[in-house]
């Protein structure tokens, strides 16, 4: 495992950061942690970096406890919110960072442009920053992160700030350092990113974890069967007894179920007491429902 934590906690003063989160996150994968805001995410990834001291609990990252300065040699971090001097070109800045990481003068101009190439920044890297578009800004803050080769990148809020473009371009830059065989754990408001870069999860509200594991597991608890049929009372009744939250409006029935085995007995149903069936749409629940329904079910 990457990462291991086991009850990881962190008190402000009396007030809670993060409370007995125990994750593990597995070489390679692509992880997301959500949660609403103030739910625990930036603690926790401080902690993880070694930025902030854990109250109590345990943690494992690259199989070293956190901070450990050989493990945090291979961590790549981009903070939320950062905000580079707009004076200084991308050469400037990488050439900046790569000092702080201490990397071989000699081997700075080839790192450079590698790092430039897998953020698609190449043939811009002589222009001030100011110049640069949000994306380009956010692509350039994951270039500094990847200078030191790093085994494990940390994420923070990635695309928040981005239009539907610069996300796209972060997301793809997210599947490529997959692809290199590195481990990323993305911080993340935006649900729809994380479902489509992400293999796991966790859900985080008020410090604890209300939802953790691989994405499809995670939606997978609930089909939306969408009904299209003309249908009596009795139907009605014996639909109610395969989900929940049915709702019944015209010709149209929504109805959450739990099982796909069930699909085929709900149109029987339908069909042997005397009702019509035009169309039955099953799909699963969004990561924005199942994320709703962690925060809201698990209102610790
Ligand atoms: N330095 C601090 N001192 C006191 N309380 C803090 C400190 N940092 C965070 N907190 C509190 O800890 C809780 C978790 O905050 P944290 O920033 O980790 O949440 P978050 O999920 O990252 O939020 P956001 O999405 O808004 O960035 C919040 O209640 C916050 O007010």
């Amino acid at each position: 495992m990457v990462i291991q934590t086991q009850e990881l906690t962190k008190y402000y003063g009396d007030k809670i950061g993060c409370n007995k989160i125990s994750i593990e996150v597995a070489e390679g994968e692509a992880f997301g942690l959500l949660g609403p805001n103030g739910a625990g995410k930036s603690t926790f990834i401080k902690i993880l970096t070694g930025l902030l001291f854990p109250t109590s609990g345990k943690a494992f990252v690259l199989n070293k406890p956190i901070g450990n300065v050989e493990a945090r040699k291979k961590i790549g971090y981009l903070p939320e919110n950062f905000k580079y001097q707009e004076w200084m070109t991308g050469v400037d800045l990488l050439s900046f960072h790569a000092s702080l990481y201490k990397l071989a003068k000699k081997t700075i101009p080839a790192k450079l442009d590698e790092v430039l190439d897998i953020v698609n920044l190449k043939g811009h890297e002589k222009y001030r920053i100011g110049t640069y578009s949000k994306g380009m800004q956010q692509r350039a803050g994951i270039a500094c992160a990847l200078l030191c080769d790093p085994d494990l990148l940390f994420l923070d809020e990635p695309t928040s700030a981005l239009d539907p473009i610069g996300r796209k371009e972060v997301r793809d830059i997210i599947i490529k350092l997959k692809d290199m065989g590195k481990t990323v754990f993305l911080n993340s408001h935006l649900l729809s990113e994380v479902e489509m870069v992400c293999d796991s999860a966790a859900i985080i509200n008020k410090g604890n974890v209300v939802s953790f594991g691989k994405i499809q597991d995670i939606l997978k608890s609930k089909i939306t069967l969408k009904i299209n049929a003309k249908i009596n009372d009795v139907i009605l009744e014996k639909l109610s007894v395969f989900g929940s939250n049915l709702i019944h409006r015209n010709d149209t029935i929504e109805i959450s179920i739990e099982n796909n085995d069930d699909i085929p007995d709900i149109a029987a149903v339908i069909i042997n007491n005397g009702g019509k069936l035009y169309e039955l749409t099953p799909s699963r629940q969004s990561l924005e429902n199942a994320f709703l329904s962690a925060i809201n079910g698990g209102d610790v």
